[in-house]
């Protein structure tokens, strides 16, 4: 299971900061190994008082181990041929990190291996560096010999989950009288990409828009909504509008009932108990605005029934030779791509499934 991560208690902020900004799959810089660490420096004060007001750290690790053994008790189930099922979570900032996980693979003698994404939509920065990452380690057998990869590289249009999402925002919507909840704005939120990434070809705006289309299919376009972006970092034209300004120009508007929808985010962490939950909301009810978030998809029933239904679907697929060892879509590069590793990684993986 492939994420991000967070630091799971404050004082691992620091070490988090200092891999994120060192990642030139996310953040290219200039001088990247002597640049990131005191970016990381300067940046840790503010970000650790925000896991401090989160209630002492991300909880991503949690839920992702929740989602992973719950997925991994439900795929033996639906999946007995390739039984028992094993989940293992690789982050790219924080522990556990890809060689800690690659090492306890390793330990276990682990043959074959899905590379199961848990950004629900692709991009380059975050998918793609998590792969980039499987790739580097993968190649000096750090996994140890001979291991089978396949990879699920995106799902932000499966059933499953879109109903988890949808089902998430009907709860919250029940929070509005009932005779005004059909006025109620759904402000899709996910998180922002810089124009220098959405201009190389970068599909995550695409499919996060695929993915809001899917659940306003699902509640029968019954709401007027909006996608917008959020947390860009950093001076440089991130993709907008940004949700802070989308809230209160709605104010402006008179539209003073919302529903907050986080929809590029499987589990709660910073970015929706900090700045939706405290900073965006907050603002946008001293503007007299009624904000209510849907819940994070976290321990959703439906949702890890359809993370083991999207695994078992791929095991089945690919075991009966119907689907490739990475999807058709993995294997097209950004148009716009000069990152060598990129195409290096597509490559393996196109060969480590055979
Ligand atoms: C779909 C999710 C995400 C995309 C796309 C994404 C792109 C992206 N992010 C940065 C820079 C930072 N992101 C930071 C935190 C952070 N980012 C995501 C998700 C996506 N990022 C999450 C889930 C988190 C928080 C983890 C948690 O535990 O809560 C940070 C660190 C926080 C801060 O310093 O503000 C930075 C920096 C870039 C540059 C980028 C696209 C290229
Ligand atoms: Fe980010
Ligand atoms: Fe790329």
């Amino acid at each position: 299971m492939l994420n991000m991560g967070g630091p799971s208690t404050v004082p691992e902020t620091h070490d988090f900061l200092k891999n994120l900004f060192s990642d030139g799959d996310l953040i290219p810089l200039p001088f990247q190994s002597i640049l990131a660490p005191i970016i990381a420096r300067r940046r840790t004060p503010q970000i650790e008082k925000q896991y401090e007001d989160i209630g002492g750290g991300s909880p991503i690790l949690k839920y992702t181990k929740i989602q992973g053994e719950r997925m991994a008790a439900l795929l033996d189930e639906l999946h007995p041929a390739t039984a028992p099922h094993k989940a293992y979570v690789a982050f790219r900032y924080a522990r556990p990190l890809t060689d800690e996980t690659a090492r306890e693979m390793k330990a276990d003698g682990v043959k074959r291996a899905v590379a199961f994404t848990q950004y629900p939509q692709y991009s380059c920065s975050t998918t793609g560096s998590s792969l980039n990452e499987l790739y580097r380690k993968g190649k000096t057998g750090d996994f140890g010999d001979g291991v089978e990869w396949s990879v699920i590289d995106r799902w932000g249009t499966h059933s499953g989950f879109i109903e988890a999402v949808a089902q998430n925002i009907e709860r919250a919507l029940e929070k509005f009288p009932a005779e005004h909840r059909s006025d109620v704005v759904l402000l899709f939120s996910a998180h922002s990409l810089p124009m220098s990434v959405v201009n190389r070809g970068d599909p995550y705006i695409l499919e996060v828009s695929a993915s809001v289309n899917a659940v306003m299919d699902r509640l029968g376009h019954a709401n007027p909504y909006r996608l917008v972006w959020q947390s860009q970092v950093g001076p440089s034209a991130w993709m907008g509008m940004q949700t802070g300004e989308a809230l209160k120009g709605l104010a402006r508007l008179g539209r003073k009932r919302v529903v907050l929808v986080p929809i590029a985010f499987t589990s709660d962490h910073i970015e929706t108990l900090y700045e939706l939950d405290l900073e965006y909301a907050k603002e946008a009810r001293e503007h007299g605005v009624e904000v209510h978030r849907a819940e994070s998809l976290n321990e959703s029933p439906v949702f890890i029934r359809a993370l083991a239904d999207l695994a078992a679907a791929h095991l089945k697929n690919h075991s009966g030779g119907k689907i490739g060892p990475t999807s058709v879509q993995l294997g097209l590069r950004c148009p716009g791509c000069t990152n060598a590793t990129c195409g290096a990684q597509k490559a393996w993986f196109a060969r480590a499934g055979r």
